[in-house]
């Protein structure tokens, strides 16, 4: 989300969380939204800040500024990093896994210690945001306690797929660019109507 108009239509749908990303790499970038964009935001709407192998002192700055309460690292952060985020910044931690076999879920065992939920996203030459689905079934063979997001290109026309979906530890739906009308703007309908079948 980075436009302010948007995020007040948003704030009025049914949602757990809204992201923001904070890689200036990104065409979602929203470090220059002013604050105030957010004072209409509901308390019980997390607000995720979503960083790339950013620096520890502007995660603290970015915390602090737009009031974030849990931060995605969408990039190679390693568990001491997490454990950093987490004592300095009384934040809750998503840590982002690509995933394109399972042996990409053999690294969360580091990090169960440090980190509150994970979240799975596709493999991709970029760090996310790619619109792309990754294989589900890899799933299967995560068997840790940690809860995670689902994410990776999902849209509307999964909806079946994920009812389907038995996995115990499965937390929540991150959906992003199948739910755009441009980067960052978010079709607050299509939206609407995709929650209305999960909640
Ligand atoms: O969206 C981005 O530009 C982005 C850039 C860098 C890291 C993460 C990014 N987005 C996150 O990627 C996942 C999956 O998004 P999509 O559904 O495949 O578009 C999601 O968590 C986004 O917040």
């Amino acid at each position: 989300m980075k436009y302010p108009g948007n995020i007040n239509s948003l704030s009025a749908l049914p949602i757990d969380y809204m992201g923001l990303i904070f890689y200036p790499k990104s065409a979602r970038y929203a470090g220059d939204l002013e604050p105030v964009s957010l004072a209409n935001m509901p308390d019980n709407i997390n607000r995720v800040g979503v960083f790339v192998n950013e620096d520890i002192d502007t995660i603290g700055l970015l915390v602090d500024k737009y009031n974030l309460t849990y931060i995605q690292l969408h990039g190679q952060e390693s568990p001491d990093f997490c454990i950093q985020c987490k004592e300095r910044f009384n934040v809750k931690i998503i840590k982002a896994f690509n995933v394109s076999e399972s042996a990409d879920l053999e690294k969360t065992k580091e990090y169960i210690a440090c980190c509150d939920y994970f979240l799975f996203d596709t493999k991709t030459p970029q760090h996310g945001g790619s619109g792309e689905k990754f294989d589900w079934e890899i799933l299967k063979s995560y068997q840790e306690q940690i809860p995670f997001f689902l994410s990776g290109g999902i849209s509307d026309a999964d909806i079946d797929d994920i009812k389907k979906l038995s996995f115990s530890n499965l937390y929540a739906l991150d959906v992003n660019s199948k739910f755009e009308i441009e980067p960052g703007l978010k079709d607050i309908e299509k939206l609407n109507n995709f929650i209305t079948h999960f909640k």
